[in-house]
């Protein structure tokens, strides 16, 4: 008996040995722990897609190659395809049809009152209404309808070829075929053409800047980007994406930095780096005329410290009408806007608006954005568009 009692106090105490050891015996680091989850995949797997909608195809492949650095030992990502766009002529005789599309409930309605067999005071109200309807503005209706009458009466017959001959001369009289539509992107002087991108967010201005980007890049162009929409990182990212997919460097800083910074440093890369043009992109937060007027005054003083600002695009939705025109005079105010970008032409059939808004600045409509893809965006032709205004239905 006394034996067994020994024998289990002699077990136990072995047991209680060797459990201390155990349990005191330091843990080699990393043994048994979780492994965290690495910095890298972490964030890729959960950071939201900084992209707009439209342009998520090409994001992916733009997002995958800066902004997850390989870990050591892994194979580095495949750098983002470089896309080839297409350049800028012909861009407008490509996208006639979406154009055609949207305008010709304006062109049909205007042949068909002018081919009707009586053309009497109410038929004439009946045009001006139209086009005023199509956002060309009072006064331009009124010269239009004017126009028309007496060519009317001169001519004293009216084919649907004369119909057609006349309004389209008048409409083009309007839009003014002689004016400069020059996009001023080319280098002079050893420096880079330099553009500023202003406008309501919303508008289209950043994915305007990116497609200006691949529009200069298909013609053959280098492009440096200026993030200096500072108040939406989004906007950088969104910039930065369009850049990625045609090789073209963008500057940017962290969220609230001082946007003439960025467009400065943006201009002073593209003068080192020998670009040919530098395209600045800029906040367009309507929040007092003052604060807007400061931001894009000291944006274009600080840049012209390197170079002289060759363009002031303003973009312009087609679809906001009125509304849009309003915005459009504030940002006149604010800076010496030198040319338009009328986006959304393609969603619209008051493309009237690009009578009104260069009756109203008095600057001239040099892009139009057709559609959301990243190729729809044309330098405007006004021969073109009265043509695609005036096309029968198919
Ligand atoms: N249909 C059509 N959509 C367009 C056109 N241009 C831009 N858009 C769309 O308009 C939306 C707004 O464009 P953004 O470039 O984000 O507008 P933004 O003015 O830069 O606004 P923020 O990014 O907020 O500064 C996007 O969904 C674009 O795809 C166009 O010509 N036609």
């Amino acid at each position: 008996m006394d034996y067994t009692i020994f024998a289990v106090a002699v077990f136990v105490v072995a047991l209680l040995v060797f459990g201390g050891v155990v349990l005191i015996r330091p843990r080699r680091p990393g043994a048994g722990k979780e492994a965290p989850p690495s910095e890298g995949s972490g964030t890729a797997a959960t950071a939201p897609a900084p992209e707009e909608e439209g342009e998520r195809s090409g994001a992916a492949t733009a997002e995958a190659g800066p902004q997850a650095p390989p870990e050591e030992g892994q194979a580095p990502p495949a750098a983002p395809e470089i896309e080839t766009p297409p350049p800028s002529a012909g861009r407008l005789v490509r996208l006639r049809a979406r154009l055609a599309r949207s305008q010709t409930a304006l062109g049909q309605g205007l042949l068909n009152i002018l081919s009707s067999d009586t053309l009497d005071d109410d038929a004439w109200e009946e045009i001006e209404d139209t086009l005023i309807t199509a956002d060309v503005g009072v006064t331009s209706a009124s010269q239009i309808v004017e126009g028309l009458r007496t060519k009317v009466k001169v001519l004293g017959t009216r084919s649907p070829d004369e119909v057609r001959a006349m309004l389209r001369e008048e409409l083009l009289a309007q839009i003014g075929p002689d004016m400069d539509r020059t996009v001023h992107t080319g280098p002079h002087q050893g420096r880079p053409g330099v553009v500023m991108v202003v406008g309501v967010n919303g508008t289209g201005k950043t994915t305007t800047t990116g497609k200006l980007a691949r529009v200069l890049v298909g013609d053959g162009k280098s492009v440096v980007l200026g993030a200096a929409d500072t108040f939406r990182a989004a906007a950088a990212d969104q910039l930065e994406t369009w850049g990625s997919r045609v090789g073209a460097p963008v500057v940017r800083k962290d969220e609230g930095a001082d946007p003439a910074s960025v467009a400065f440093d943006a201009v002073a890369r593209g003068v080192d780096e020998g670009a040919d043009s530098v395209i600045v992109d800029t906040a367009g937060r309507l929040h007092t005329k003052t604060g807007l007027m400061d931001e894009l005054g000291k944006v274009k003083r600080v840049v012209e410290k390197k170079s002289q600002v060759d363009d002031v695009l303003l973009v312009l939705d087609a679809t906001t009408g009125q509304n849009g025109l309003r915005q459009a005079r504030v940002f006149a105010e604010a800076v010496a806007v030198s040319g338009i970008v009328l986006t959304k032409l393609d969603g619209t059939a008051k493309g009237g608006i690009i009578i009104q808004v260069q009756r109203e600045l008095g600057v001239p409509v040099k892009l139009v954005g057709l559609g959301e893809g990243p190729d729809d965006l044309a330098p405007f032709d006004p021969e073109e568009f009265v043509d695609a205004l005036l096309e029968a239905e198919a």
